[in-house]
C-alpha cells in the first residue's frame, strides 16, 4: 500500500518562550489519504492556520514529524522541500496572489514554468486547469478584469495545475457568493474524487459537509475527528 499523502505524528508547535509562550498546536496525529477530503474545524485561535501552514511546508513544528507522500519534511534539506512543495503541493489561500501583470492563463502556468516545464507544455497544462475550473475562456484576461469568483477559480487551477497530490485549502470561498463558493468547493471535492489528497479549514458547516472527514480543533488539540455523515448534522444544528 502507498504511504498516506499527509501524515502528522505528535506535531506540536509553540511560539513565543517564558510567560508568553503559546501552544499553537499540541501532539496533533492526522493522516489524510489520497482521495480524501478532510476538512479542519474549530475556534478562531485555535490552531488550524498552523495546523495548515506546517502540513504545507510554509512552517515547521517545534516537535513531531511531518511527512509528505511517506518523505519527513522533518530532516530534509530546504531545497528539497522546496521542489516538493513546488512540485506536490498545491495551495488555495484567501489572499489570491494572482500577479496582475499576467493572464489567467499565464498566472496558472507559471508554477510549472518555475519548474523547468516549456512555456508551451506549461500553457497546455494551464488551460485544461482552467477548462476544470469553468473558466477556460477568460483565459486571456488580466485579474483586474475577472470578478472575484473568477479570480478565485484561476488562483484553484494555479493550485491544481500539474501532478499535485496534495492541496491545502484555507477558507477557499472567502467573500465569495454561495453559488460560487460551492462550484469551487465542487472542483476541490472533484479533485479529491481523481485521487488527490486535500485539507480544507473552514469555519462553515456547509463547506465542512463536502468533506469525506471533519476535524475539530480546540487551544492547539483534536478534540474530534468525525464522518461527516455524523457531523454535519450536530453541526449544522448548532450552527457552528
Ligand atoms: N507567529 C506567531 N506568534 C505567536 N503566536 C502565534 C503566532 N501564530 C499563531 N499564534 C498563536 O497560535 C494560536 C493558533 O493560531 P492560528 O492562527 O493557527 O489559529 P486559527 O484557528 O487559524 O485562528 P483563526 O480562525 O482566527 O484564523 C493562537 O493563539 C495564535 O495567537
Amino acid at each position: 500500500m502507498s504511504a498516506p499523502e499527509l501524515q502528522l505524528i505528535g506535531v506540536t508547535r509553540l511560539h513565543g518562550d517564558g510567560g508568553g509562550r503559546v501552544t499553537a498546536l499540541d501532539q496533533v496525529d492526522l493522516t489524510v489519504e489520497a482521495g480524501e477530503l478532510v476538512a479542519v474545524m474549530g475556534p478562531s485561535g485555535s490552531g488550524k492556520s498552523t495546523l495548515l501552514n506546517i502540513a504545507g511546508a510554509l512552517d515547521r513544528p517545534s516537535s513531531g514529524q511531518v511527512l509528505v507522500g511517506g518523505e519527513d519534511l522533518t530532516t530534509m534539506p530546504a531545497r528539497a522541500v522546496a521542489v516538493l512543495r513546488r512540485r506536490r503541493l498545491g495551495f488555495v489561500f484567501q489572499d489570491l496572489n494572482l500577479i496582475p501583470s499576467l493572464t489567467a492563463v499565464e498566472n496558472v502556468a507559471l508554477p510549472l514554468e518555475l519548474d523547468g516545464i516549456s512555456g508551451r507544455v506549461a500553457k497546455k497544462h494551464a488551460s485544461e486547469a482552467l477548462e476544470a475550473v469553468g473558466i477556460h475562456d477568460l483565459a486571456d484576461r488580466f485579474p483586474e478584469e475577472m470578478s472575484g469568483g473568477q479570480q478565485q477559480r484561476a488562483a484553484i487551477a494555479r493550485a491544481l495545475v500539474g501532478e499535485r497530490r496534495l492541496v491545502l485549502a484555507d477558507e477557499p470561498t472567502g467573500a465569495l457568493d454561495s453559488t460560487t463558493g460551492d462550484a469551487v468547493l465542487q472542483v476541490l471535492r472533484q479533485r479529491c474524487d481523481d485521487g488527490a489528497a486535500g485539507l480544507l479549514v473552514t469555519h462553515e458547516a456547509r463547506h465542512a459537509a463536502w468533506a469525506d472527514r471533519v476535524v475539530f480543533l480546540r487551544d492547539g488539540k483534536v478534540v474530534d475527528s468525525t464522518g461527516i455523515s455524523a457531523s454535519a448534522e450536530s453541526l449544522l444544528s448548532t450552527g457552528a
